[in-house]
């Protein structure tokens, strides 16, 4: 049966299943979904009824031609060590895991594997996931794919050497945008007499406002800078400061998540 397999409904294997429901790419009755534990199979089941839940991993992998693998990377290797005496060879992985490499999933599995990562985001039908297809994934796979993946935002195809930094923007980014958030508007709180709860309000609203201005503008980060910074004004200040002192910060961030990711399926 030609259906699309879920292991893991975890985070991003319960917004898969969510987001391809939700926009009809794909009915109930072409999804099989297993997690380890009972109790997230029975989310899902009472989330999608008429959906197919598979008690085991093999069992799902004895369904499915399409299994998409939603679970931590350091688990990858003993799921697809378990799954592998369930297929014929014709299967195609997806796995969403960051860090774990097509060479190291074409060890594990000879045949077709494609690397999707995609982003929290998607929940709202907006974000970027990003595909990197191995080597053996046929035209007809790839792009069914890509057509599941668009239907919960935008796709991206990467290279694999590309991968680590688009990760780190397209699906970290919204950790590490929501922790600027919060600390812009803690700052602001706590200089002031604004409620905590309406400083994260307006932080919210402005950095929403401020993404879709420079998607539909055009204009560069650089050039709104200079719209809002006044000479002599307010915002000039702040923006100095932050000129002086983020890109250190970022540079260390983006260090340490790179040096993780590298580790990170081991
Ligand atoms: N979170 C994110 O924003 C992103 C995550 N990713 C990648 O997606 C993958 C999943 O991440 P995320 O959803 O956040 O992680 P979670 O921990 O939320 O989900 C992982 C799920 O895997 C299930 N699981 C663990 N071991 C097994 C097993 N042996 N068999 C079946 N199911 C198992 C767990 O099931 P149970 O709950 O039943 O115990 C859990 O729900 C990771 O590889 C991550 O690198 C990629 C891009 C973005
Ligand atoms: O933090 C993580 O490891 C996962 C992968 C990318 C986003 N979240």
């Amino acid at each position: 049966m030609d259906c699309i397999g879920v292991i893991g409904y975890g985070h991003m294997g319960s917004m898969l299943v969510d987001g391809f429901l939700s926009s009809g790419v794909l009915g109930v009755d072409e999804v099989v979904v297993t997690s380890r534990r009972q109790e997230s199979r029975d989310a899902c089941a009472a989330a999608w009824p008429g959906i197919g839940i598979a008690a085991t991993n093999s069992e799902l992998a004895r369904q499915c031609r399409t299994i998409i693998l939603a679970v931590r990377p350091q688990e990858v290797k003993d799921v697809l060590h378990e799954i592998f005496p369930a297929m014929d060879g014709d299967e195609h992985i997806v796995s969403l895991a960051a860090g774990v490499g097509l060479t190291e999933l074409e060890g594990l599995f000879s045949g077709s594997v494609t690397r999707a990562i995609p982003t929290i985001t998607s929940t709202i039908g907006q974000g970027t996931t990003l595909v990197c297809h191995g080597r053996q994934v046929g035209m007809h796979d790839a792009l069914r794919i890509e057509g599941l993946f668009s239907s919960i935002g935008n796709v991206m195809l990467v290279g694999e050497e590309e991968l680590p930094a688009a990760t780190i923007l397209s699906s970290c980014g919204p950790g590490l945008l929501a922790a600027v958030i919060e600390e812009l508007a803690g700052a602001a709180a706590h200089a002031s007499s604004l409620s905590g709860d309406r400083a994260l309000e307006l932080a919210t609203e402005t950095a929403a406002a401020t993404a879709a201005y420079l998607r539909e503008t055009g204009e560069t980060p650089g050039d709104l800078v200079g719209r809002v910074a006044t000479g002599g004004g307010v915002t000039e200040v702040g923006v100095k400061g932050i000129r002086e002192r983020l890109p250190e910060v970022f540079d260390e961030a983006v260090a340490a998540m790179l040096e993780r990711y590298g580790a990170v399926g081991k």
